[in-house]
């Protein structure tokens, strides 16, 4: 099976960014060991902090955002990173070719329970025009991207990765420490019969939002003509996982619970990577009538309403709309 490095190589990747993912995924591999010891290496449990965005913090998502940001930080090539844990941009080197921006841990609510988590990252080129600690550095709509991908801590350990080309899965091969490519090319269905959404949600969503899904519920007894079949893991990266491996759609739509908050998903660090390793697979990553990927970003820890997936299935919902 062929080597991640390897393989970044014949698809032609320039060499400082493939060390720049490198770089990622040496960090990737060590929150991965620490998440197979689980209650033996003292990750579980939380912080007495919030994050920023009035959220507690687990002990993982701190000890991951550290670890990430330190390995970053002594990459030449990174010229400013964001989190999802840092409330501003934190400036790299000067001369940098690149910007990067992590969900250090994604799915934070089942790192107790054994559930999958998972680490979603992105690079885009740095802006000459922008010192490293100017926050416009990350005012790049996602069409930008370099490179986007996400490993998840599941039984097995996955990276998914786009460079612009196919989206590639690899496995964590734990005998010698390195990636291997195990599925060239993920193809995303364009029919499913599986959906993701939070449906505790739901009297908050808009009406055109609860339409098509009561029309779901239906199944073949309703216009939609077929019986449909729910998952939700409560981690993107665990659903959007699947989409990506058997197809379906996956929802986080706007919703009222929160007037200063009409979406639960950040931008730049979650819905943009996973919305260029969805396009890249052959599927559609929305958000409302925009594509994701075409959206503007206008603040760091913008939060934007979610439906990606299958192409055929993401236009029967925004024909809803
Ligand atoms: O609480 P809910 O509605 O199930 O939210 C789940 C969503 O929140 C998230 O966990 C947010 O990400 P973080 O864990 O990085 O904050 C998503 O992964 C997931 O899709
Ligand atoms: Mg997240
Ligand atoms: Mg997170």
């Amino acid at each position: 099976m062929q080597r991640l490095i390897a393989t970044l190589k014949k698809d032609n990747v320039e060499l400082e960014l493939i060390m720049l993912i490198r770089t990622i995924l040496a960090a990737t591999k060590e929150i991965a060991f620490r998440v197979r010891q689980g209650a033996l290496s003292g990750v579980l449990g939380s912080t007495l902090d919030e994050n920023i965005q009035g959220e507690t913090q687990k002990k993982l998502d701190v000890i991951a955002n550290q670890l990430i940001k330190g390995m970053l930080l002594n990459d030449e090539t990174v010229k400013s990173i964001a989190s999802e844990e840092e409330e501003y941009t934190v400036a790299g080197h000067a001369k940098g070719k690149y910007i990067v921006a992590f969900d250090p841990l994604d799915g934070s609510s089942n790192i107790d329970i054994n559930g999958q988590i998972g680490t979603i990252f992105t690079i885009y080129p740095a802006l000459r025009e922008y010192s490293a600690d100017d926050a416009r550095q990350f005012t790049q709509s996602g069409r930008r991207q370099l490179a986007a991908g996400y490993v998840l801590y599941g039984p097995s350990t996955t990276l998914v990765l786009s460079t612009g080309g196919p989206t590639r899965c690899f496995t964590l091969d734990a005998t010698h420490g390195g990636f291997l490519l195990t599925t060239p090319e993920l193809t995303i269905e364009p029919n499913t019969q599986e959906f993701a959404v939070n449906q505790a949600n739901e009297r908050f969503w808009a009406l055109s939002t609860r339409n098509y899904i009561k029309d779901l519920l239906q199944g073949e007894e309703g216009v939609r003509g077929k019986r449909y079949n729910m998952r939700w893991n409560g981690a993107m990266v665990g659903d959007v996982h699947r989409v990506l491996s058997r197809g379906g759609i996956f929802l986080y739509p706007r919703d009222s619970r929160n007037v200063g908050q009409p979406a639960k998903l950040r931008l730049l660090y979650e819905a943009n990577p996973m919305a260029m390793l969805v396009e890249n697979a052959g599927g559609k990553a929305y958000a409302e009538r925009q594509p994701i990927l075409d959206v503007m970003p206008s603040e760091l820890h913008q939060r934007v309403p979610v439906a990606m997936g299958s192409a055929n299935e993401i236009d029967a919902y925004l024909a809803y709309e």
